[in-house]
């Protein structure tokens, strides 16, 4: 099985693109076929006699699917809890119903309004709130919703307590939606493009950021993503939603009141989210449709049963949904999807595809390393010119507490050069690579990455600058693909934003990115593995991945934390080749690693480093004629 981060372990975006990629063809087109027949039902349903009841909770289940698709989006991916979701519904409700009904303005005119309003709301809150780490996020959501709620219920402007009555109802090109069959279509189209939407966006350049979001922050700013720009980003569009669900809801209620927005509410969207799947786009439709349909036939079936009235439908549906978390955490829709899939795999024996761990090695059928890649579809920056000052480290120091790390290490690597740091275990070489990589801030020294000093910048703005790094601990998404987790790292190599992928606008690019990761993929021999989600890879393969990922963005400066750890022999030296001809066109490598024979056999020069001081610098033959060297590692005086 694979070895990970803490940080990598708890990424879990389960987006559909990512499974659909891994899942096998015939599955695929069941899939499509099913997805049809879903869609025809959907639009068929209003033609059929079908009871209003079942109309009008058909009405709510879009409405309310389209504020979970937020949360699929805020929480499932991005791992920001929320209760205050309702808040936002309210804002887009009463926005329209204060415009319209007092102000006899156009409804899609109160849309507007809504969305701008939540937008302004959504933005202030989210730049104060979302710098928050921990219990601390949800808590602030709780607080804010909370008060929203009331500042809605206190002004008298919207009513107070009594609400806005008299919302009028909407009307398309003259055609009135007011009864429930015709606003079905609307409501329902609204929350099938947010659906779509979301999806696109998800299977994107600026969705793998986001995705990346919910437990690869780290790995993701080293790429060159701001990590806290998307947070904001998946906020707003999440509050978006909820808003376009408050503008439907306030014109199939025709009246507007605080009770449906305040906390009890975004608690139960937040429940729906879980139930379906909180990080699946077609969860959040299940989970709205099953929440909502069991609460109303508990509503109507306990009191009867019970012979008393009370709000029952709570205490079961509060078990329910312990014992959901406890037998499937993952919700509704991605159990069911498991079990298509293994009742799938039993019929025609082959393997399921869904995140069933398949321990993929390298070493297993792999084509040989070191295949010659194509050339890059993407720009490339220039290279230095060889054998100039590529990074400068000077007197560089850090301190966690009192444990002095990294004690006033200097040394210079020159472009062209594969350099390597060595040293025992504890003797400061990962966190040196942190303070390079700005992923740690320095406690004094001097950092120059070709002669632009970076001490003190954030890892996102040095990777600009070239410089690009693998970990010690492999960082990853797991639920992505691995063709997916190394195009994150070309992310500074495209353009695209978030709209432009909503609207699927950005497929060109796309296909660029895409290629230049099976390019580097392929390179090092990860050419077979392309669909295989990454979680499943055994370590070396990760540390493959890792390198490819690192390579995806165009380095001047590749920095390589043990990047054998996990390599049958043949496979360290087919990377050892691949590493050479990097050199051959360019690229500058700093590497740590414990392997003396791979270390020895590629770099051309070697730092030594022990007890967080640099012991000697000099070429592999030098090193290893060192008796300090060989004292430090044998741990005996010198
Ligand atoms: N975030 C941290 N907080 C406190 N101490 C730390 C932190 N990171 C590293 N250290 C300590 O700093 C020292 C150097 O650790 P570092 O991981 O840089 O060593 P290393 O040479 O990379 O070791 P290894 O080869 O075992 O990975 C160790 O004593 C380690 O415990």
């Amino acid at each position: 099985m694979s070895t990970m981060s803490p940080d990598a372990a708890n990424a879990s975006a389960s987006v559909p693109a990512a499974a659909a990629a891994a899942a096998p063809p015939g599955r695929r087109r069941l899939g499509r076929i099913a997805a049809g027949m879903a869609l025809l039902l959907l639009m068929a349903l209003p033609l059929l006699p079908v009871p209003e009841f079942w109309i009008t909770q058909a009405n709510y289940i879009g409405m309310f699917s389209l504020v979970v698709l937020g949360l699929v989006l805020l929480t499932g991916v991005a791992g920001l809890t929320s209760f205050g979701q309702a808040a936002f519904v309210g804002l887009g409700a009463y926005a329209t119903a204060l415009l319209s009904s007092r102000y006899g303005m156009s409804p899609w005119l109160g849309l507007l309004a809504g969305l701008t309003v939540t937008l302004v709301v959504a933005l202030v809150l989210g730049w104060i709130t979302l710098r928050m780490s921990g219990h601390y996020l949800p808590l602030a959501t709780i607080a804010w919703a909370l008060s929203l709620n009331y500042t809605i219920a206190n002004l008298e402007v919207l009513g107070k307590y009594d609400g806005i009555l008299g919302v009028p109802a909407l009307s398309f090109f003259g055609i009135s939606l007011a009864d429930g069959r015709s606003i079905y279509y609307l409501i329902w189209l609204c929350a099938l493009l947010g659906a779509v939407a979301v999806r696109h966006l998800l299977d994107s350049r600026p969705g793998r950021a986001i995705r990346a979001l919910g437990g690869a922050t780290v790995m993701a700013e080293a790429m060159g993503v701001s990590t806290f720009r998307y947070k904001v980003v998946v906020f707003l569009l999440a509050a978006l939603l909820a808003s376009v669900s408050g503008w439907l809801f306030a014109h199939v209620q025709r009246t507007v009141n605080p009770s449906p927005f305040g906390l009890r509410m975004g608690i139960e969207y937040l429940f729906m989210a879980v139930v379906g799947g909180v990080s699946s786009v077609w969860g959040a439709f299940v989970g709205a449709g099953v929440f909502k349909i069991i609460e109303d036939q508990l509503k109507e079936l306990l009191p009867r049963l019970l012979g008393s009235n009370g709000n029952f439908e709570i205490i079961v549906l509060g078990v329910v949904l312990v014992l959901m978390l406890k037998y499937a955490p993952k919700g509704l829709w991605p159990a069911a999807r498991l079990l298509t899939a293994r009742w799938g795999a039993a019929k025609t024996g082959a393997d399921t595809g869904v995140g069933v761990g398949v321990g993929v090695g390298v070493g297993a059928g792999a084509a040989p390393l070191a295949e010659v890649p194509a050339p890059s579809l993407l720009p490339r920056r220039p290279r230095p010119a060889k054998g100039g000052p590529l990074l400068k480290v000077d007197r560089l120091r850090k301190q966690f507490g009192g444990l002095v790390a990294v004690n006033d290490v200097s040394f210079t690597l020159h472009a062209g050069d594969i350099m390597g740091l060595i040293g025992p275990n504890g003797a400061g070489k990962s966190t040196t690579f942190n303070l390079i990589s700005g992923v740690l801030p320095a406690t004094s020294g001097r950092i120059e990455l070709a002669g632009t000093p970076i001490t003190g910048w954030p890892s996102r703005r040095i990777a600009r600058l070239g410089l690009s790094r693998t970990f010690q601990h492999v960082k990853m998404i797991p639920d992505m693909t691995v063709l997916e987790n190394v195009a994150l790292g070309a992310y500074l190599r495209g353009r695209s934003g978030t709209l432009k992928a909503m609207l699927r606008l950005d497929r060109a690019e796309e296909r660029q990115l895409l290629a230049e990761a099976q390019r580097q993929l392929g390179r090092v021999g990860m050419q077979h593995h392309l669909h295989e989600l990454a979680g499943n890879l055994a370590m070396g393969p990760q540390r493959l991945m890792e390198i490819a990922r690192a390579l995806c963005s165009d380095p001047t400066l590749l920095l390589l934390d043990e990047p054998a750890a996990g390599l049958r022999l043949k496979e360290k030296q087919a990377l050892a080749d691949v590493l050479r001809q990097l050199r051959r066109e360019g690229l500058s490598i700093l590497l740590v690693e414990h392997d003396m024979d791979f270390v020895m056999g590629l770099t051309d020069r070697i730092v030594v480093m022990e007890f967080g001081t640099r012991l000697m610098e000099g070429t592999p033959q030098e090193v290893q004629d060192s008796p300090a060297v060989r004292a430090a590692y044998l741990g005996t005086e010198h």
